[in-house]
């Protein structure tokens, strides 16, 4: 039985109210392949390609359009520091599955700090013992670093049968952290979870099972885990870190 709680993503053609803005969202390749619908097989779907290739803008899309919080968190979450979205939320029609999530989070490395700050300030009206923060590790994620406050987060407060977005969880986490992420990811898949997650982490993606897109100039496609740049260019280097270096220098020269 198909359990996941995002099955497709489609791009809608809209006639009215398109900004000046949604001209470089809907000039980037990977949204408009969106026109034939994006499939998802796979309970973890993997967005990678190179920078800018529009992993990010989409994420974004498909969490706002599903009722998330631009800047992160759970979907009870309503503040806003900055407007720099895109509208292509607006411009994209997800098929739900028939089971609801009971749990979600959109977690970016980018405004993870403005998503802490507003748990503080949520905190402030509780005493000690009620406090939100007993689900975050039970301190402010501020007086966390930034790799132990994400992990805090994925350890405690997601809670299963739900749908997590994670836009470059990586970012602040030690390769033996990202290892211990995809243990926690595995328990909460095993409880039912969907996980999409925009990563350049060639640990993160290679999850087994995971679902990976590669977004490029020509659109988006499936790509096997050892097909990734990702893969080939750790691997290259891992083995050989003076030869592909140097390789590199000659090329310069
Ligand atoms: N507000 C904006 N106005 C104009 N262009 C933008 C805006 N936000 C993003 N872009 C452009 O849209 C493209 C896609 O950006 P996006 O952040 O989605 O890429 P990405 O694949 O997530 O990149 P990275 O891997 O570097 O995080 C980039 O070329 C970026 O410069």
């Amino acid at each position: 039985m198909n359990t996941l709680y995002i099955n497709r993503i489609e791009r809608i053609e809209r006639l009215q109210g398109i900004s000046e803005q949604a001209s470089y969202y809907l000039a980037l390749p990977a949204v408009r392949a969106l026109d034939k619908g994006l499939a998802l097989h796979s309970p973890v779907t993997i967005l990678a390609g190179e920078n800018g290739t529009g992993k990010s803008t989409l994420l974004e899309a498909i969490a706002v359009n599903y009722g998330f919080n631009p800047e992160g968190g759970t979907r009870n979450f309503n503040f806003a520091s900055a407007q720099t979205h895109s509208g292509l939320y607006r411009d994209i029609r997800l098929i739900k599955g028939i089971k609801r999530p009971l749990d979600g989070f959109f977690l970016r490395a980018e405004s993870f700090y403005n998503v802490a700050t507003e748990l503080d300030r949520l905190d402030e009206a509780y005493p000690d013992d009620l406090k939100l923060n007993r689900y975050y590790g039970g301190k402010s994620l501020h007086h966390q670093s930034h790799g132990e406050s994400f992990l805090a987060l994925m350890l405690n407060r997601f809670s299963g049968q739900g749908l997590y977005l994670l836009d470059e969880p990586e970012a602040a986490l030690s390769p033996s952290r990202q290892l211990t992420l995809l243990a926690q990811m595995h328990h909460l898949l095993e409880q039912g979870s969907q996980f999409i997650i925009a990563t350049h982490s060639p640990i993160l993606m290679g999850y087994p099972g995971a679902e990976i897109f590669w977004l490029d100039e020509e659109g988006i496609r499936p790509v096997d885990y050892k097909e990734t740049e990702h893969y080939i260019l750790t691997r290259k280097f891992l083995n050989d870190p003076k030869s592909l270096l140097r390789y590199l220098w000659d090329e310069k020269e």
